[in-house]
Parts: C-alpha cells; sequence; structure tokens
C-alpha cells in the first residue's frame, strides 16, 4: 500500500490566514509586526530563501526589509548591524540567513542577536530554554515539523523517533521538540555505525542530513512515518529531497513530499515566530 503524502502547503496556507488576523489585533494595538533579515554575500539558495520570506511577510501583512552585506563584509561591521536592529523599536523580529561565509564566527554572530527578536531560535537562550521546555523562540523548521505531524494526526508520546541529522538548526531541536513529546528520541550522524538497524526501528524517522535521496526503502520500518527536511538542487533546477520518496512511499504510512513537504512550514513558522516576538514588546 502506498503511504499517505503529508503536504505542508495545506497545512501552511490555513496557519498563513490565522496570522493575518494576529496581525490585524497587533495593529490595533499600535504595534506593526516588523522582521528584518540579515544576507549576506551572493549564495543563489539564500537569495531566494530570502525573498520567499519577504514574499511571505508581504503576503501576511508583516512589515520586512532586508539588509545585503558583500561576502567580505567584516565581522564586526555585521555586529554593527545587528546593534542597530537590537536597539530599534519598530523592528521585533531579525534573523541572519544562513550559512555565513567562512570568515565570519556564526556563533558570535548568532548570540549578538536580543533572544526576544530571535525569531530563528538560534540564540543560546532560547537553545536552553527549549531543553527545559520553557517558553521559548524555536527553530522554525522544528516547529514546522512538529506542526506537521499534529495536523496529520501522528502521534507522538512513547514513539521511537529517529533523527538523521544534528544541526543545530533542525536535528538538535527537532529531537528536543519530541523528546518534549514525550517520544523517545534517537539521534543518527554521519558518525553512527549500523546505521540501517536504528533507522529499521524508528515509528517516526526524520531525515535531515542534506544529501540527496540518501534514504531508500531499506532503512525504513514497514508503516514508518517519515519526514524529509533536505533540500538539494539539482543541475536540472529539480529540488529532491534527502529520502528515494518513490522507493520508500511503499513502505511508510505516511511521508513528506520535496517539495511542498515541511519547506513551506519553514517560513510559515518563521511568520509565527515574528507575531510572538511582536507579542513579547507589547
Ligand atoms: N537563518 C536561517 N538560515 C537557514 C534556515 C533557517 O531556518 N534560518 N533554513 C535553511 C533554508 N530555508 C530558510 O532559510 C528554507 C529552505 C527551504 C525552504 C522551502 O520552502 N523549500 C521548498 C523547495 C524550494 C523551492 O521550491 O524553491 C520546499 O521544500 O517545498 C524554505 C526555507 C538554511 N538556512
Amino acid at each position: 500500500m502506498s503511504a499517505s503524502i503529508m503536504y505542508g502547503k495545506v497545512l501552511a496556507d490555513k496557519i498563513r490566514e490565522e496570522i493575518k488576523t494576529d496581525v490585524q489585533e497587533l495593529v490595533q494595538h499600535q504595534i506593526k509586526p516588523k522582521l528584518s533579515v540579515l544576507i549576506i554575500g551572493d549564495n543563489p539558495a539564500s537569495k531566494t530563501y530570502v525573498r520567499m520570506k519577504q514574499k511571505a511577510c508581504e503576503k501576511v501583512g508583516i512589515e520586512s526589509d532586508v539588509i545585503k552585506l558583500q561576502s567580505d563584509v567584516s565581522e564586526d561591521e555585521l555586529l554593527k548591524q545587528i546593534e542597530l536592529l537590537n536597539n530599534d523599536r519598530s523592528v521585533h523580529g531579525i534573523l541572519v540567513q544562513l550559512p555565513l561565509p567562512e570568515h565570519v564566527n556564526e556563533k558570535r554572530v548568532l548570540e549578538y542577536i536580543d533572544p526576544n527578536k530571535d525569531v530563528d531560535g538560534f540564540h543560546p537562550i532560547n537553545v536552553g530554554r527549549l531543553s527545559i521546555d520553557q517558553d521559548a523562540l524555536v527553530p522554525c523548521t522544528p516547529l514546522g515539523i512538529v506542526a506537521l505531524l499534529d495536523y496529520y494526526n501522528v502521534s507522538i508520546e512513547g514513539k521511537h523517533a529517529v533523527v538523521i541529522g544534528r544541526s543545530n538548526i533542525v536535528g538538535k531541536p527537532v529531537g528536543q521538540l519530541l523528546l518534549n513529546r514525550q517520544a523517545t528520541v534517537t539521534y543518527c550522524h554521519s558518525k553512527t555505525q549500523n546505521l540501517k538497524e536504528i533507522t529499521k526501528t524508528a515509528d517516526i524517522l526524520i531525515v535531515a542530513v542534506g544529501r540527496a535521496e540518501l534514504i531508500n526503502e531499506e532503512y525504513v520500518k514497514e508503516g514508518a512515518v517519515v519526514v524529509d527536511v533536505g533540500n538539494t538542487f539539482l543541475e536540472t533546477g529539480k529540488v529532491v529531497g534527502d529520502v528515494a520518496f518513490d522507493q520508500v512511499k511503499d513502505i511508510a504510512s505516511q511521508i513528506t513530499p520535496v517539495p511542498k513537504g515541511v519547506g513551506p512550514m519553514t517560513i510559515t513558522m518563521l511568520l509565527n515566530n515574528t507575531i510572538k516576538a511582536a507579542k513579547y514588546s507589547m
């Protein structure tokens, strides 16, 4: 039997409608939610994602501005820009599009953002709050994944969730969110031995490694729920995930596609986090 497909777009559209109402309510309280995005250099994928973020903001009525810096910008100049945004009361959300050029210390930059404006949820204070299940700004893709699982009635409590990938953007925080929801969580990564043996025990398999179609049906238990976070652009222009969709769909019970699976949820959760940050300013 073929898996049912968990489209992110459907839920994203629904949440974006709700966000429009949130924006109107904030405006009634004289707060016009605003997101500032810093982009450094010319990475084509980053430029695409930033454009998508701007467009999404516009559609729901969130104001946005994009600050473009040259790829050889100094770290100090970047920090100066962040400081201006930290001190600007009209700005509620700040994000620095990743990846950064190699000469810039990512940790130092992300730590410089005011934690209450950190709509990516990458600041150590937000990471710490998430780890002790306190209110926090939480990274967008993990939030989107859990919202998608809830929307498609995937029960999380007591389930074995295997996360392949340990990035600060997706792998680690999604595992933490699932743990907070009472799943038993196993992290796998490039040094994991017997990967297949572990993934084959997953009730929920989250794949976030950035390697095109790495995971095929041999890695998946019959009836598992599979979430594909990959987004690799092939030379043909096609975007593919980390999961070989056509092979895995016949063994999984539910699966996200790429595109239109997790991707649209990432930007939707960014809008949500911007609203949340704007409410912090009330
Ligand atoms: N500061 C951040 N940098 C990066 C993040 C992030 O959350 N914050 N995540 C990724 C890139 N990203 C957002 O920035 C992102 C990736 C993919 C998608 C998406 O919607 N993908 C589509 C396919 C792409 C397309 O059709 O053009 C999909 O899966 O349907 C949105 C956002 C790294 N950097």
